[in-house]
């Protein structure tokens, strides 16, 4: 019996043989369509319990965000978690030194942020080689994913590593297509776009529709999508959209002029871990891509709580989003909140439930 692997070969390989025309464009939608199922076969944990990176990997979550680390083998992900965090992961010249999750953390702007250090991958991870599927289990669950790689050769690795990602669901830095997808029980497919489609045939969508055995459903295409974006809103549940920053390490052995075409790679940060060159602009990045914001309290008639603020994420920035974190009970007594800050025009000035709060907002929240 052919296990999943080989499937996968053999779709891929069919897929590679295949010319893409009108003719064809039925065939190629079914084939993506097997082929993202069959990916999630494979990175789907079997056994029940779902979703566990297992023994060693899975480490207790603290902080306001994490911050994976995912690279090959000694690019210096421990090197830079010790120095970073101050907590010890063991560093060597020889690869696999880091065999589990090596939690630490950082405080910046006042938030604390974990870092994960994670063994080493390499190519056919998402395919099960090595540690790789508990790695980037681990890298899924992250708010954001520090590539490190190495100055000498980035530019390979950053597209092997990519498509490992990749393949695991994981879409880096993207937004999720704008494709709405209502599942119905009855009225047959109904197909419309706001935008020309210039990469899809409508064989295909009716391929890939098949191949998920939807009958009824309404698609509104809003972006100039592609065939494996619409499989992305059919696999939303096994699919990730996280910040990627590339960490190009090592840059003490290369020279200036080597240096000077690294900064030309959007979404990447040149440092040298050894020697901590370069760590603020990374830090800086990492503020900017995790998107956090910082809600001071302030409980009537006093000063505003500067120490431990209220950390809101992910684009849930709203007033209601504020409440939850805090407990899920006081939406029951909300009756409005104040807001001095960014967010508002006029300062203080008073807010509902659906008001987006900025960064460093002081808020405070009026009971019935
Ligand atoms: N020249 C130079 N060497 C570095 C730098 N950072 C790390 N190294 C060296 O690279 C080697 C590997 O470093 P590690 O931190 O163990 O790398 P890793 O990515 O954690 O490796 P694994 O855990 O095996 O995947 C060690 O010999 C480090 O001293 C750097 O900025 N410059
Ligand atoms: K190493
Ligand atoms: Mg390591």
């Amino acid at each position: 019996m052919s296990t999943t692997v080989d499937k996968i070969r053999e779709i891929e390989a069919e897929m590679a043989k295949t010319q893409k025309n009108k003719a064809t464009s039925y065939h190629l939608g079914q084939l993506k369509a097997k082929l993202a199922k069959l990916r999630r076969e494979l990175v789907t944990p079997s056994g029940g319990g779902g979703g566990g990176a297992g023994i060693g990997f899975d480490v207790a979550r603290t902080g306001s965000a994490s911050v994976g680390f995912i690279g090959f083998p000694s690019v210096g992900k421990s090197t830079l978690m010790s120095k970073l965090t101050g907590t010890h992961s063991e560093a060597a010249a020889y690869e696999f030194t880091t065999l589990t999750t090596v939690p630490g953390c950082v405080m910046y702007n006042g938030a604390k942020i974990q870092m994960l250090d994670l063994p080493g991958i390499i190519q056919g991870a998402k395919d099960g080689k090595g540690r790789g599927k508990q790695v980037i289990a681990v890298a899924k669950t992250c708010h954001l994913i520090f590539i490190v790689l190495d100055v000498l050769k980035p530019l390979t690795d950053k597209r092997i590593i990519e498509n490992e990602l990749e393949g695991f669901g994981i879409r880096i830095n993207k937004q999720p297509p704008n494709i709405i997808f209502k599942k119905k029980d009855k009225g047959g497919i109904s197909v419309t776009n706001t935008v020309p489609l210039t990469h899809i045939e409508p064989e295909e969508v009716k391929a890939v529709l098949s191949e998920y055995k939807i009958a009824n459903a309404d698609i509104a295409f809003r972006c100039d999508a592609t065939i494996d974006d619409l499989i992305d809103i059919l696999e939303a549940k096994s699919r990730r959209y996280i910040p990627v920053v590339y960490v190009l390490n090592k840059i003490d052995s290369i020279s200036i002029e080597e240096l000077d075409l690294l900064y030309r790679v959007p979404n990447a940060v040149p440092i040298s871990s050894e020697h901590m060159w370069n760590v603020d602009e990374l830090l800086e990045m990492m503020w900017e891509k995790l998107n956090l914001r910082r809600i001071y309290t302030k409980p009537k008639g006093q000063q505003p709580d500067y120490s431990a603020p209220v950390v809101l994420k992910g684009g849930q920035y709203t007033v209601e989003d504020f409440c939850k974190s805090i407990h899920k009970s006081i939406l029951e007594v909300f009756k409005y909140a104040i807001v001095y800050g960014r967010s508002v025009k006029h300062q203080p000035q008073r807010v509902g439930l659906s008001h987006e709060l900025m960064d460093e907002d002081i808020v405070t929240l009026v009971k019935r």
